[in-house]
């Protein structure tokens, strides 16, 4: 028996088969749709649980829609019976039961549909034969089949290769039919598990994320749905482009967001050498001292008058509570707290004058003027913006701060050339952005999620990464990235590092060799760039041959390209040096077109790329302008000509008229 069947020598009665059984699921997930339509949110008691009734209904329904564009399920097991499951499962995109309970369809995400991502000839783990389908639109047209117990292995899936090999368009799709081993290794991780995966470009790294996300959300949907899972990535044209993954999962309640977005969208410009040492995690020591350099050493004592009566704390006795607070707590509740002693005291005091008071009086003292002002003389009110300003334009102030953590040069170069008038006009850089925060979480705990994925992560400074391990300090985390593709001053060189910054040290990294994306003889042309930016790692391997996809072309003209491009099918993307983003538009005059922006949300057959925005990106046909001026632009010019070189999916144009780096010569 082969080991592959693909139309059109199939027998058609099995297809005729499968597409009866895929009628069956779409009438009986059109049942289940009704049924959710039908049910009524009056029988919640009151107003708000009606309404939330409602909406948990609405979820339900949205999640039950049918997509006409996708077949309900991808694959079949045929499994030993020697259990209380089905001998036949159908592995598909939800849950899809008839009117008696019996599943039609089963999620791929359930336990029992790992056989399908895993079982191999030497571990069949109870599955006689794995199907997969072939599908066009929403019609099965092909299927392939994999005996498990005849301990033979049969080659590479040809419903793989033809999914690997679709031209792109638009933006990314789910990868549910085809997730590899190893991919559905990290996917399926524990939840408790922090994963951080090191992946060459077009390994999978951002699917795996987006899928990863999708399977904790199922297999711990109530936590989840309460904690929340967020995905990170490097700005909002990536985020639109992998927006549709997760809805098309069923998953629409994944807050998708970027860093800017999350620690504050501030952009004042700023030297990278300023930058990089504002994302130093000795950062955070500096900045905790600053903030408690702000408490006074109290010199008064309180006294509180009631009626005729004066209640008085010492000085020594205010100075032991401040030092007690100090240290174990965060600065805002330690202002409450200090407070409440300080009532507490009084208190005490009026006990021993025979008095009884109860809470009601202790807060009422808390909160009384004598005490604020003491409080507010002591142990001011701030915040993250007061701190931050006065460490950046008071010499004195940072010194104190800095100690011997930073050098005087160090030093020297945070303060601001020119100082704002006040924090109130201060504006921030990006760096500022992670250090305001990291300021806002020693005045006041913030809040934990349950997942965080964080894509492109070697970019990330650790300043950046403890802002984001806060966000997930009580929960877990999937780190994503490649150390090839840092592209910014600080990005990392270990994950290890990484790890210890977001707070996950026991996260446990993992990589993804095989490419997906970049054809075998692009991606061997781009990593002629490794030894220079990344010797430690390995070349990259490609499940692509793509024999002629690469053409390297002295003096030739965009336009030509680009219209040899268009005469072929898929995306196409002409990726320039930044600063010529704009010349290149004006020479394709004519040819509808459009400049990605970091905020660009449309979608465009060919677009015209500023190579700092590529990053995470691909397309069909890749055009690279002028490598020599990529590389000069930046201090990490190499790194980021790497991660141009490789987003094309078939092929890629290299058009230059200077002279190529020497490592690409
Ligand atoms: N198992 C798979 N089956 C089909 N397609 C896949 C599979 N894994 C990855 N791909 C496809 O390969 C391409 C690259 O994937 P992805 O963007 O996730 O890679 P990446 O490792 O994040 O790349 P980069 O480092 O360049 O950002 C995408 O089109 C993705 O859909």
């Amino acid at each position: 028996m082969p080991g592959n069947q693909l139309a059109p020598d199939i027998p058609t009665d099995v297809l005729g088969d499968e597409r009866a059984h895929l009628a069956q699921s779409r009438a009986a997930l059109k049942a289940m749709r009704e049924h959710a339509q039908s049910l009524s949110a009056d029988a919640a008691g009151d107003w708000v649980s009606q309404q939330i009734l409602q909406s948990l209904l609405d979820q339900r329904v949205a999640a039950l829609a049918d997509h006409p564009d996708t077949p309900l399920f991808f694959g079949r097991l045929d499994r030993e019976d020697h259990d209380d499951l089905p001998g036949v499962i159908y592995v598909g995109r939800r849950h899809v039961h008839d009117g008696a309970s019996r599943p039609l369809v089963i999620d791929w995400r359930a336990p029992v549909s790992r056989a399908f991502y895993q079982a191999s000839p030497t571990d069949p783990m109870g599955v006689v034969r794995r199907r997969r389908f072939g599908y066009h639109g929403g019609d099965l047209t092909a299927f392939e089949d994999e005996p498990l117990n005849e301990g033979a292995d049969f080659g590479p899936s040809q419903i793989l290769t033809e999914e690997i090999e679709r031209p792109r368009t638009g933006p990314m799709r789910d990868i549910v039919a085809t997730i590899q081993p190893d991919q559905d290794e990290i996917v399926r991780a524990a939840l408790t598990q922090t994963v951080c995966v090191q992946g060459a470009p077009g390994t999978g790294k951002t699917a795996v994320g987006l899928h990863r996300a999708a399977y904790l959300l199922f297999t711990h949907r109530e936590k989840l749905a309460r904690a929340g899972v967020m995905i990170v990535g490097p700005n909002k044209a990536f985020l639109s482009y992998i927006s549709s993954v997760l809805p098309a999962l069923g998953e629409v309640k994944v807050d998708q967001t970027t860093v800017a977005e999350l620690l504050g969208e501030h952009d004042a410009p700023e030297d990278p050498l300023v930058a990089a040492v504002k994302g130093d995690a000795r950062m955070a020591k500096v900045l905790e001292r600053a903030l408690w350099l702000h408490i006074v050493k109290p010199t008064e004592g309180l006294v509180y008058t009631r009626g005729v009566h004066r209640f008085r704390v010492a000085d020594y006795e205010v100075r032991e509570m401040v030092a007690s607070l100090r240290g174990t707590t965060r600065y805002g509740p330690g202002r409450a707290a200090l407070a409440q002693r300080l009532a507490h005291q009084v208190l005490v005091r009026m006990e021993q004058r025979g008095d009884s008071p109860d809470d009601r009086v202790q807060d009422a003292v808390a909160r009384s003027k004598p005490v604020k002002q003491l409080v507010d003389s002591v142990w001011p009110k701030l915040t993250p913006a007061q701190v931050l300003f006065r460490l950046l334009s008071d010499a004195e102030f940072l010194a104190s701060a800095a100690r011997s953590d930073l050098s005087a040069e160090e030093q020297e170069a945070l303060l601001w050339r020119k100082p704002y008038r006040s924090w109130k006009s201060a504006r921030w850089s990006a760096a500022d952005a992670a250090l305001l925060d990291e300021l806002a979480d020693l005045i006041e705990r913030t809040a934990s999620i349950g997942h965080l994925v964080v894509d492109e992560a070697q970019d990330l400074s650790e300043m950046q990464l403890r802002a984001l391990g806060r966000r997930c300090r009580t929960g877990s985390a999937t780190v994503l990235g490649d150390l090839a593709q840092g592209t910014t001053p600080w990005s990392t060189r270990s994950w290890a590092t990484v790890l210890e910054h977001l707070g996950q040290d026991s996260g446990e990294v993992t990589e993804l060799t095989l490419g997906f994306r970049v054809p075998r003889e692009v991606l061997d042309y781009a990593a002629r760039l490794l030894p220079a930016i990344a010797p430690d790692l390995a070349p990259p391997r490609s499940l692509r041959p793509g024999q002629g996809s690469l053409a390297v072309r002295q003096g030739g003209e965009v336009a030509d390209a680009v219209r040899d491009a268009l005469a072929r099918e898929g995306s196409i993307g002409v990726i320039v040096p930044d600063g010529m983003a704009g010349a290149v538009s004006a020479s394709l005059d004519g040819v509808p077109h459009a400049v990605l922006g970091p905020d660009s949300t449309e979608e465009h057959r060919l677009l015209v790329i500023p190579a700092t925005l590529a990053k995470g990106l691909e397309y069909d046909h890749v055009i690279v302008v002028e490598p020599a001026d990529i590389v000069e632009a930046e201090p990490r010019g190499l790194a980021r000509l790497y991660v141009v070189l490789t987003r094309a999916v078939t092929s890629l144009t290299i058009l230059h008229a200077k002279p190529l780096p020497a490592q690409l010569a």
